[in-house]
């Protein structure tokens, strides 16, 4: 009888006939995400459906992210091996070497397991013949060392940048366009700061981390002891935030009834600033009779609100109209692309405990329907939202000098969000930058055109990317004369009331993955002047 000895010293070919649960979970991710899926969004689809929870989910989470992050790095080290390109190899084939690749150069995984149980991947999904191939290519790959990899593969390239896209698996694009990031928003180089070149070297290592999971416990629904007590820290960052350690957040009740959510800490920190900035008191408007004045919605008008809500929301997909539904009490807050509403949610509970009312506005009905699921609690509970799906470039001239306070979280290449996001920055290009900038232009002059005289409009972006930021800003102001920027900064309060530190160039804030552990989240204050 042969003992377990014997076994080892078998091809990994001939030991298992089919990959493990986690494995093929994390290659049925990296399929979606071939196909246009997000793999965020996918993963714990998958992971339900494969029925892997606790460590078997970790494992198949860390697989998969982990192998999209560094995937340029891996496709460099499987041409070696292969002899051939990566476009030349069969897609399946591909994403199973990336896999076993990723084992092999990044995690613990000892190498004859990483081995054996990725032929067993390829032998399952493509058969005998590319099991032996991915046997043969994971042996080249795994006679080496990552670092000694980087070292081979860079030798020779002489602009350091290009060493850095290669070492931390960026497109060269992007490490250039957040080096120009770092510089404009004075992020390095500074007293006591580390120079440019550290900090870049920070902010791409802090890009292929997992991020903490962050909570949020949206204000009047939950609070952040309860989310303790389901197993989170609390955060130093945000007042309303904790971070799960470990764990499946959709176990804790508050998830699930959407009273707490899962939330990037300077996601929640922008939505807090926005609502914190004062508005100058509005000066009274003269109205007829048909305007505003007899359409009003009492704040505390009923106990069926919420069903009138949410039927008026759906009734009323195409206006979003803050005027037809208006009221005299109190603010009028919009939030003008709210898909899927993680900051309308924050802002929502805000301006519910504080009797206002918000309009959460998005252009894409799918992602409409996602704001509404997300505000679902809120909703419940008689918030006074209402959600509608249009063009926001419209609002400004649809509804003039309306709103109090609106957020304009605009669409972006999302560069700063790269952890949470793993595909983004395979799938973004140099030109996505040019486009937005104008969409994020045209979309701010709508915002302030919606906002009356001496309301606020906060200008965020999930990208530090300085044509998404710093120009956007210094185009519009330059082309107005009704707009003012304000300080922000004194409303990026952390946890214990202290100002946040190290967030950006005045008047603006812009936060760091390296520096805050957060996304690359953008935040500038506007006021309507008149
Ligand atoms: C950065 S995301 C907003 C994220 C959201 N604030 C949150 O915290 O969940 C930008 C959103 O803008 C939407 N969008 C894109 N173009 C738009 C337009 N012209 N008008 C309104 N929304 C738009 C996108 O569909 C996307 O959902």
């Amino acid at each position: 009888m042969r003992g377990a000895g014997h076994r080892s010293a078998a091809a990994p070919s001939e030991r298992r006939r089919s990959g493990d649960p986690a494995r093929t979970a994390a290659l049925a991710v990296l399929r979606a995400v071939d196909d246009g899926a997000y793999a965020n969004l996918e993963m714990p689809k998958v992971l339900r459906r494969h029925d892997l929870s606790g460590r078997d989910a970790a494992f198949a989470t860390e697989l998969a992210l982990g192998t999209i992050r560094r995937q340029g790095l891996y496709d460099r080290v499987i041409e070696v091996g292969a002899g051939r390109a990566p476009a030349d190899i069969d897609p399946i084939v591909l994403d199973i070497l990336r896999l076993g690749v990723h084992q092999l150069l990044s995690l613990r995984v000892p190498t004859h397991a990483a081995t054996s149980e990725t032929v067993a991947l390829a032998r399952e999904h493509s058969g005998a013949g590319a099991s032996g191939f991915v046997n043969a290519v994971l042996r080249r790959a795994g006679e080496r060392d990552r670092d000694t990899w980087i070292a081979d593969l860079t030798r020779g390239v002489e602009n350091a940048d290009d060493v850095r896209a290669i070492a931390t698996s960026h497109p060269a694009w992007v490490v250039s366009a957040l080096r120009q990031a770092l510089r404009g928003h004075e992020a390095a180089g500074g007293e006591g700061q580390a120079s440019l070149d550290d900090a870049l070297d920070a902010l791409l290592a802090a890009d292929n981390e997992a991020p903490r999971v962050a909570l949020v416990a949206r204000p009047g629904l939950a609070d952040v002891d309860e989310l303790v007590e389901a197993g989170a820290e609390l955060s130093d960052l945000s007042p309303i935030a904790a971070t799960l350690p470990f764990g499946d957040p959709a176990n804790i009740p508050a998830v699930r009834e959407t009273r707490a959510a899962v939330q990037d800490e300077g996601s929640q920190l922008l939505a807090i600033a926005l609502a914190e900035a004062p508005v100058e008191p509005a000066k009274p408007v003269e109205t007829n009779d048909d305007a505003a004045g007899e359409s009003t919605t009492p704040i505390d008008d009923s106990a069926t609100q919420a069903e009138d809500v949410e039927n008026e929301a759906s009734e009323s997909d195409e206006q979003t109209a803050g005027a037809s539904a208006s009221t005299t009490t109190g603010e009028q807050w919009l939030d003008m692309c709210a898909g899927p509403g993680g900051k309308a949610a924050v802002l929502g509970s805000i301006a519910h405990l504080r009797g206002h009312v918000l309009f959460c506005n998005e252009s894409s009905e799918h992602r409409t329907e996602l704001v509404r699921r997300t505000l679902r609690a809120l909703l419940d509970d008689g918030a006074e939202i209402y959600v509608g799906t249009g063009d926001g470039r419209e609002l400004g001239s649809e509804e003039p000098a309306t709103y109090d306070r609106v957020l304009l979280d605009a669409p972006c290449t999302g560069l700063g969000a790269m952890r949470r996001r793993p595909e983004s920055r395979w799938r973004r290009r140099p030109f996505d930058v040019a486009e937005l900038a104008t969409l994020q232009v045209e979309l701010l002059n709508s915002a302030l055109d919606a906002t009356r005289p001496g309301g606020i409009v906060g200008y965020a972006t999930c990208s530090p990317h300085p044509a998404e930021t710093l120009a956007v800003i210094g185009e519009v102001l330059g082309a107005r004369d009704d707009v003012v920027q304000e300080d922000a900064w004194p409303y990026f309060l952390d946890a214990y009331d202290e100002p946040i530190e190290r967030i950006g160039t005045l008047p603006s804030v812009q936060l760091w993955p390296h520096v805050h552990g957060t996304d690359a989240m953008f935040f500038a204050l506007l006021r309507k002047t008149r």
